[in-house]
């Protein structure tokens, strides 16, 4: 029950909803009172031999009046009730959409992307089924077992109700049983459902890598292992269950014979008559719904509760990127100016007695491009991700026309910057609405002028569809270099007062990259650009270019500069020339 309280925000803004339903659906309840009473009456009149046809036409009137009623008062409650599950659902969707749009990347460095989808989809049912089917279940059973109770007493006799009811405790006491081990064996069931979606989601996305590494059957097997375990922990649920429903039986049966013993003793001497038996006989078909509803709402409510506290565990997590500090005076023009770098340390936080970065300063103006080169896992990428507040904690400060980027308010900051990360992303649309993605509404012309820019427009006029070609999950239908330069047309688009090219341009060859960075040089003119790259012809032209070497600047000037420092760029710059030559 501790559920209804935990979904109380929910039931009070839905209160005229709800009241009207749950009343709706009382009225059923006592509608349903009306057929058996009828048939006692004509059981009564048949008795005694004491029926006209008009009576009798009349009885029957009586019950096709109440089913009709019935019939109405059932579509209107299922309207009520239902409607505001699929509210429940939607709202509960929807916020749980927005917290993953909020949250940042250390949540999703948490959480796998098959046990958020587990709560967005098996959780938030469970939770609806308490707004739809735990309400109506609750009501309906409390209201029909307490008004058939009544009717039982009002129209038969109240020592009979007393003695065939004295099994119904039971019932309790098995329920509450049952109800504590289901919340757990639910919670858990739930966990090992995120489980095998993360395996499912897992297989699915890196099919590519377990055909070719031929490791398929491997990978099955993993999977049924876990499959097994999921249906171990669901038997769980399925054994409380299971020991509860025959219980259910066995106490409808046991008043059903109490009731016969009984209510025939007092027929024989006439406290009871035949009709009024057969009233009661038929309340205690009545009976059994609200009997069995006891494991049922169990079952409902207990699923539920598990699914909301899962759920709500994870809306509790809050982002750790925020616009606590943030200047919320600041416009777009007063971060145009230089970007500055003054880092003295950073560490990733899962290992923050590992600095990533150490002493990284450095000075863009307004039009000058950055190369950032060095060996893999040198530090490139993490530099990038400071400028992209993906972690906040660092000794040290950036900051934009002086302004530490901490307090610009997010969506300003991000709003000034293009990034196409080593990793793109493609989205299952077409070329079209994948390129204009970073300025939805960019007119055809601009879309086709940023395809040209990044060199993409010759290959997409190849295409079946042209720019409406549909580019399947993630590029699938695409190259690597395609991909690449869907990106950049995308980062380009945009116009942004900074761009940042993420070893974006390691999947194109040569005279692409040549082609590419021309149009950036005649594009990027007052604004800047930062280009990590390992081709460092993709970098020659740049204003600055810093050599890193395990977190820290090792080497820094021009192109020019560099090579008469005879170190590892030049080095580097002479092997790649010699490839190249070859
Ligand atoms: N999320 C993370 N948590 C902990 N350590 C990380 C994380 N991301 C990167 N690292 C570590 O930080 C170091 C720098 O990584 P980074 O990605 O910045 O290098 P990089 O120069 O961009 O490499 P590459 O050229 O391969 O892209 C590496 O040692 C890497 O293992």
């Amino acid at each position: 029950m501790n559920i209804f309280s935990k979904l109380g925000w929910f039931f009070k803004k839905e209160k005229k909803r709800y009241i009207l339903g749950i009343t709706l659906l009382a009225l059923t309840s006592f509608a349903n009172l009306v057929p058996p009473r009828v048939l006692g009456l004509m059981a009564d009149q048949l008795d005694t031999g004491h029926i006209s046809w008009g009576q009798y036409v009349l009885l029957i009137l009586a019950v096709i009046a109440s089913a009709i009623v019935l019939y109405i008062l059932r579509y209107f409650w299922r309207k009520q009730i239902w409607g505001g599950a699929a509210e429940l659902e939607r709202q509960l969707r929807s916020k749980l959409f927005r917290h993953f749009m909020v949250m940042d990347r250390t949540f999703y460095q948490r959480h796998r992307t098959g046990d958020l989808m587990a709560h967005a989809t098996n959780d938030v049912s469970a939770v609806q089924n308490v707004a739809g089917d735990g309400i109506m279940t609750s009501v309906d059973s409390l209201v029909m077992g307490l008004s058939t109770i009544i009717a039982m007493i009002i129209f038969a006799d109240w020592r009979l109700t007393l003695v065939s009811l004295l099994p119904l405790p039971f019932l309790a006491w098995g329920a509450n049983k049952v109800g504590i081990r289901l919340y757990d064996a639910f919670d858990e069931s739930q966990a090992a459902f995120s489980r095998l979606n993360n395996k499912t989601q897992e297989s699915v996305s890196g099919i590519k890598v377990i055909k070719t590494f031929g490791q398929g059957k491997e990978d099955t097997k993993a999977f049924d292992g876990m499959i097994d375990d999921t249906i171990k922990i669901n038997k769980k649920v399925f054994k409380w269950d299971a020991l509860f429903d025959p219980l259910g039986t066995m106490i409808v049966g046991l008043t059903y014979t109490i009731t016969i013993i009984y209510g025939g003793l007092l027929v024989t001497k006439k406290i009871l008559s035949i009709g009024q038996l057969v009233s009661f006989i038929a309340y205690i078909g009545n009976m059994v719904w609200p009997m069995f509803a006891i494991g049922y709402l169990f079952n409902i409510l207990e699923r539920g509760s598990a699914s909301y506290d899962r759920i709500q565990d994870l809306l509790d997590e809050k982002p750790q990127i925020t616009d606590k500090y943030a200047d919320e005076n600041l416009k777009p023009v007063d971060i145009q100016g230089d970007l500055k770098y003054q880092i003295k340390s950073f560490a990733y936080p899962d290992e923050k007695n590992i600095p990533v970065l150490k002493n990284i300063n450095f000075t863009l103006k307004p039009g000058q491009t950055l190369g950032l080169v060095g060996k893999v896992g040198s530090g490139k990428t993490t530099i990038i991700q400071l400028l992209l507040r993906e972690f906040d904690k660092y000794d040290g400060e950036i900051s934009l026309n002086g302004h530490d980027i901490r307090k610009i308010p997010l969506n300003i900051l991000l709003r000034q910057i293009s990034y196409v990360p080593q990793n793109n992303y493609l989205f299952s649309t077409s070329i079209q609405k994948n390129i204009s993605f970073s300025k939805t509404d960019a007119s055809q012309n601009q879309i086709i002028a940023a395809a040209k820019k990044s060199d993409l427009h010759n290959d997409v006029l190849q295409m079946p569809k042209g720019y409406r070609t549909l580019v399947g999950e993630n590029g699938v239908s695409l190259s690597g270099g395609q991909k690449q330069r869907m990106s950049i047309a995308r980062a380009l688009l945009k116009q942004s007062q900074i761009l940042i090219l993420d070893d974006a341009l390691s999947a194109v060859d040569a005279k692409t990259e040549t082609e590419i960075l021309k149009s950036l040089r005649r594009e990027r003119q007052g604004k800047t650009t930062m280009i990590a790259a390992h081709r460092l012809t993709s970098v020659m032209n740049a204003d600055l270019i810093l050599v890193l070497k395990n977190g820290q600047i090792v080497e820094r000037g021009t192109h020019k500069q560099l090579l008469a420092n005879n170190g590892w760029y030049a080095d580097m710059w002479r092997k790649q020339e010699l490839e190249e030559s070859r």
